[in-house]
């Protein structure tokens, strides 16, 4: 069979002239080789597709007229946001369909959708809420600059700061904060989206919510996110930062467990960060995701590593201000009091918060110049129910990746409580109360991704060959059939959604959900 005419390449062609011709699109489509170069590929640096064009929008209206030209014609062409591009298997890109450039919108007038406006609000007489209304294609770093003039700062974060909201909103955003205020989706208040029609719509918990719900976690499947109005609090000053080593799985399992435990969100006594990291044979104890352990301990901690094959990193901060400056070190004694970590492997550092929270910064930045930022990127990330992480860390982490020996990456690994996701949301997590993440955060030279894909497939065959059930965070499937798996008894609300609002499957042709 030929392919049917007009193509939708042909489409995007016409409506391109057009626009330039009525000029209410002007000269923000483009398909010059550097725009197309630029959107056919992201953070993976595994698959290129190649759009047909590229919008970087002046306003709001243009993607929508966008979206709704796609939807008036007979083939619709597919149509991807694009944040950051720091996906790492194609999802924001759009095979002969068009990818709207998000961070084009950054600079432009400082309205609710595109800027970032700061801005307090009562829900109850006695209980100041501040929020912040930032567009969708803001970066967070851009995000927690703005809302520090003010004294204030997001509630939840990702630990990496250079991706975009409608980014990490597609997804879920979590960090070591997520235990206990919940990922980047628990904490919006509202959304203004454009839908897979063309619509504009404000959409909240009690207003629209079934887009509301469905666009957090969505995987960009039914609008695209202008606005977000995020949860804000007073801005912490400086930050207690402590690492432990373990060689004990449980023991680590444990420890991290009952500091989860104490999670309420104004309860003093509780942390303000976990997480957890491996280190492997991986040459320097000090990898690129910020760790601080002094020179003069790496013998000691590689000599523990050669030794155990595997030793286990627990991280935690605790943030304090003035005001709680001369109490901040008794809660943490306590807080950290009957752990089992490995005695004489304690480390601790007093930074800014605004160094913690954009910690891995540094990192990219040496790899930058090493020339190692942009090469591929074979991530695994997994959530793994609390009852199955020792058979995980015995089968997958002793069992799989110790023997292949070709993990060199960092490997995160830590809890959080799924009472702090809503399950309205798109977003899926493992059924029960605990959960742990499980990063594999790999890269390689552009010939030796394969193996480290290999390794992948075969921790989710051995998962699946034994009955963990795990969850893909940042998940790719080949097969509508995976995304069923995938979203289980969501898939349902998912489809229907997708009917509701992408009718046509126009949007985030990248994740191959709707489409093949
Ligand atoms: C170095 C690095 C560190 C990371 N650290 C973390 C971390 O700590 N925590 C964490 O949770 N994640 C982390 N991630 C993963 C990251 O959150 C996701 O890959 C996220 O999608 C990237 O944001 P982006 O702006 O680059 O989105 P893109 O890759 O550009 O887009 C991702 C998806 O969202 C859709 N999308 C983009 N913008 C919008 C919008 N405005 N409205 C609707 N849909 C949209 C796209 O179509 C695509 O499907 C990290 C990634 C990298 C590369």
């Amino acid at each position: 069979m030929g392919e049917k005419f007009p193509t939708p390449t042909l489409l995007i062609v016409i409506f391109f002239i057009l626009s330039r011709l009525i000029s209410t699109i002007g000269y923000s489509l483009r398909d010059d080789p550097e725009s197309i170069r630029l959107a056919s590929s992201d953070y993976g640096h595994i698959l290129r597709e190649n759009p047909a064009a590229v919008l970087y929008p002046n306003s709001i209206d243009e993607i929508s007229s966008l979206i709704k030209f796609s939807n008036l014609i007979s083939t619709p062409f597919s149509i991807a946001a694009r944040g950051h591009g720091h996906s790492t298997m194609g999802q924001a890109m759009a095979p002969d369909g068009v990818v709207v450039d998000m961070m084009s919108l950054k600079n432009h007038h400082p309205s609710h959708a595109s800027g970032i406006i700061v801005n307090t609000f009562n829900l109850s007489v006695n209980n100041n809420n501040y929020y912040a209304d930032v567009g969708g294609g803001q970066l967070w770093i851009d995000v927690l600059h703005a809302t520090l003039e003010h004294g204030l700062a997001p509630v939840a974060w990702t630990d990496y700061l250079y991706l975009t909201v409608g980014g990490t909103l597609s997804n879920a955003g979590i960090s070591g904060s997520a235990f206990r205020f919940g990922p980047q989706i628990s904490n919006v208040y509202e959304m203004d989206v454009v839908t897979g029609q063309g619509d504009f719509v404000t959409c909240s918990p009690q207003n629209n919510s079934d887009l509301f719900f469905g666009v957090l976690g969505g995987l960009g499947q039914f609008g695209i996110i202008t606005r977000a109005r995020i949860a804000l609090e007073p801005a912490p000053k400086r930050v207690k930062w402590v690492r432990m080593l373990y060689n004990d799985f449980s023991a680590y399992a444990r420890d991290q467990e009952r500091l989860i435990s104490v999670n309420g969100r104004k309860q003093s006594n509780a942390l303000d960060y976990l997480e957890g990291s491996l280190l492997i044979n991986q040459g320097s104890p000090n990898n690129w995701r910020s760790s601080f352990f002094p020179q003069s301990t790496y013998s000691r901690i590689i000599s523990l590593v050669t030794k155990h094959g595997i030793i286990y990193s627990l991280e935690v901060a605790k943030y304090y201000d003035q005001h709680t400056e001369t109490t901040v070190d008794k809660e943490l004694e306590l807080l950290l009091k009957g752990l089992s970590f490995l005695p004489g492997f304690v480390f601790e550092k007093d930074v800014a918060f605004v160094e913690f929270l954009n910690r891995v910064k540094s990192g990219e930045e040496k790899l930058q110049s090493q020339g190692q930022w942009d090469v591929p990127h074979p991530w695994l990330n997994l959530f793994v129910p609390k009852s199955r992480i020792s058979d995980f860390d015995a089968g997958v982490l002793k069992g799989i990746v110790l023997k292949r020996n070709i993990t060199t990456a960092p490997v995160l690994l830590y809890p959080m409580n799924r009472t702090k996701w809503d399950d309205r949301m798109s977003a899926v997590v493992p059924e029960e109360e605990v959960f742990y993440t499980v990063g594999f955060l790999h890269s390689s030279g552009f010939n030796e991704w394969e193996a480290l894909e290999e390794q992948n497939k075969e921790i989710l065959k051995f998962c699946a060959s034994v009955g963990i059930e795990v969850k893909q965070y940042l998940p790719y499937y080949k097969t509508q059939q995976g995304w069923m798996n995938h979203f289980g008894s969501k898939w349902k609300t998912f489809q229907k959604r997708k009917a509701l609002f992408d009718p046509k499957k126009i949007l985030s042709p990248g994740q191959r959900i709707f489409n093949k």
